[in-house]
C-alpha cells in the first residue's frame, strides 16, 4: 500500500456481480470494505473476510445513528475490528457521504491500544489541515495515509500521503502514475500538468452531474466490462453523459500518446 502497489478496495455488497473480472488479474492486497450501518451486520462481514483471508478490512462511520464524540466512534470500530483479529484494519474517512466529521487527528490519539490491528485511514476528505495532523503526530507509527481525492492527491502526497484509493484511477490511472513519477522525481510543474487533467474530466463531468452512476458508465466504456446498473435510489447515467465524457476522456488521454 505504501509503496502504491495495486490495491483494490470495495464494498461487498456493491461488487460481487464483477468478482469473476477481478480474479482475472493479480492483485497485491484487497481490503475489503466491511462497514454498515448495523453492527452485527459489519462483525459478520468482518469475520467473512478475515475467513476469505482479506489483506485488510476498512470501515466507515455509521451514519444513521452517528457517533458524536472520538469514543463512541472508537468503540464502534473496535467491536467490528475484533471481529478480525488477526486482520489490519482501516478507518475509512468519508465525511461528506457519513455525516460524521470527527477529525481524523482524535480519532487516531492512542487508536493501538484500543484496536491492535489498526493499520491506517482511507482518508476521502479534502480537510488537509486534518491530514497533515494525522501524519505529523504520528511519524513514529507505520500507519497507511490513503488518499481518497483524487483530484487533490498531488497536495496529500505533498503533506506526506503514502498511498491512494480512488474511482478515477480505474481510468485515468496511467496519468495518475505519470503524477507520482513526476513527484518521485522531484518535477512539481509536471506532477501539476497531470494532477490538472484529473480535475479538468472531474470539473467537466460535474457539470452533466458526476456521481457514483457516471463512475460505472466511465468505467464500463473504458474497460469493455460491463459494471452494471447502480443500486437505488442512484440511477444509471443518460447516454447524453456517456458520449460526452467519452469525447473528454479522450481528449485528455490520448493528445500526446501517453
Ligand atoms: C465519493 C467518492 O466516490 N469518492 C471517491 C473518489 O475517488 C472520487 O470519486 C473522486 O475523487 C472524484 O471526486 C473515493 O474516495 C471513494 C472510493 O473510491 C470508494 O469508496 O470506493
Amino acid at each position: 500500500v505504501s509503496q502504491f502497489g495495486r490495491v483494490v478496495f470495495f464494498t461487498i455488497t456493491e461488487t460481487f456481480q464483477n468478482l469473476s473480472h477481478l480474479f482475472l488479474c493479480r492483485l497485491d492486497h484487497v481490503i475489503i470494505h466491511v462497514g454498515a450501518l448495523s453492527l452485527p451486520e459489519s462483525q459478520e462481514l468482518a469475520r467473512h473476510a478475515a475467513a476469505i483471508d482479506a489483506s485488510g478490512i476498512a470501515v466507515i462511520a455509521p451514519f444513521f445513528f452517528k457517533p458524536t464524540n472520538k469514543d463512541e466512534l472508537i468503540a464502534f470500530l473496535q467491536k467490528v475490528a475484533s471481529e478480525a483479529p488477526a486482520v489490519p484494519f482501516y478507518y475509512y474517512h468519508i465525511p461528506h457521504l457519513t455525516g460524521v466529521t470527527i477529525h481524523v487527528e482524535e480519532l487516531l490519539d492512542g487508536i493501538k491500544e484500543r484496536i491492535p490491528t489498526f493499520q491506517g485511514v482511507k482518508f476521502s476528505d479534502t480537510d488537509l489541515l486534518d491530514l497533515a495532523q494525522c501524519i505529523n503526530k504520528n511519524e513514529s507509527e507505520q500507519f497507511a495515509f490513503l488518499y481518497g481525492v483524487d483530484e487533490q492527491l498531488l497536495s496529500a502526497l505533498a503533506i506526506g500521503a503514502n498511498g491512494a484509493v480512488g474511482s478515477t484511477y480505474n481510468y485515468l490511472g496511467r496519468k495518475t502514475n505519470q503524477m507520482l513519477q513526476a513527484f518521485a522525481k522531484p518535477d512539481l510543474a509536471l506532477a501539476r500538468k497531470y494532477q490538472f487533467l484529473t480535475g479538468e474530466f472531474l470539473n467537466f463531468g460535474i457539470k452533466l452531474g458526476f456521481g457514483v452512476a457516471q463512475t460505472k458508465a466511465v468505467m464500463t466504456f473504458v474497460s469493455g466490462i460491463p459494471m452494471g446498473p447502480p443500486r437505488f435510489p442512484l440511477v444509471s447515467a443518460s447516454e447524453e453523459f456517456i458520449v460526452k465524457a467519452k469525447a473528454k476522456l479522450d481528449s485528455i488521454v490520448w493528445p500526446d500518446g501517453d
